[in-house]
């Protein structure tokens, strides 16, 4: 029997972790991963202020304490002065993996010239897999398809819980 994996639902917002606004982006990776994967799955949700220590600490105890496989960032990703997530996922990984920003980066780019405007990256903490995506709730669903089909043979490498995912929308390619 494979094990449950655990995803992390970081929200990376200063308004949202302030109850300014409800945390839609949150919500969105949620109903995202629910679509995608068929393997069995639990999530773990947080919401935090932008800031390295504060993403940074919240990313480790997710991995750290929590034992998730996958953290998924949402937020803090642009130029602005407080949008520090990369910077924090940075801090918290002993791998950066900066294909996966890559190729979210052209694939939003094909909706938004602003795309390139986010310094999204993902890196690895012993056996978890921490990804960052925009603070826009619209951009979610799109981000994780695009970069879905490596994501678990990445988890396979690093020794983390197997996932399956509907064939349908996303082919999870593992080389033989
Ligand atoms: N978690 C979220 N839930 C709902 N809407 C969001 C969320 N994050 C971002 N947004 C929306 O996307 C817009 C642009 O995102 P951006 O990351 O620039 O937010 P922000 O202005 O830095 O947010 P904050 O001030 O809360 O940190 C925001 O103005 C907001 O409308
Ligand atoms: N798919 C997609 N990617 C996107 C966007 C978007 O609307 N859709 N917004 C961009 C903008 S305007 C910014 S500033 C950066 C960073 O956003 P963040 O700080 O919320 O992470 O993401 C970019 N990436």
């Amino acid at each position: 029997m494979e094990r449950r994996a655990r995803i992390g639902i970081l929200t990376i917002s200063d308004r949202a972790s302030t109850g300014v606004y409800a945390d839609a982006s949150g919500p969105a990776i949620d109903a995202t991963m629910s679509e995608i994967l068929t393997s069995p799955w639990e999530k773990v949700v947080r919401i935090v202020p932008d800031g390295i220590e504060s993403v940074r600490d919240a990313i480790i105890s997710l991995v750290d304490d929590e034992g998730c496989d996958l953290v998924l960032t949402t937020g803090g990703t642009g130029p602005a002065p407080r949008d520090l997530t990369p910077e924090a996922t940075e801090a918290a990984c002993e791998k950066m993996m900066p294909g996966f920003g890559e190729l979210m980066r052209r694939k939003s780019l094909e909706q938004v010239p602003t795309a390139i405007l986010s310094r999204q990256t993902a890196g690895t903490r012993g056996k978890a897999l921490i990804i960052n995506l925009p603070g826009k709730p619209s951009s979610i669903r799109m981000t994780l398809l695009a970069v879905f089909p490596a994501v678990p043979y990445c988890l396979d490498l690093i020794g983390a819980a197997r996932l399956e995912t509907d064939p349908a929308l996303v082919l999870a390619f593992r080389p033989s």
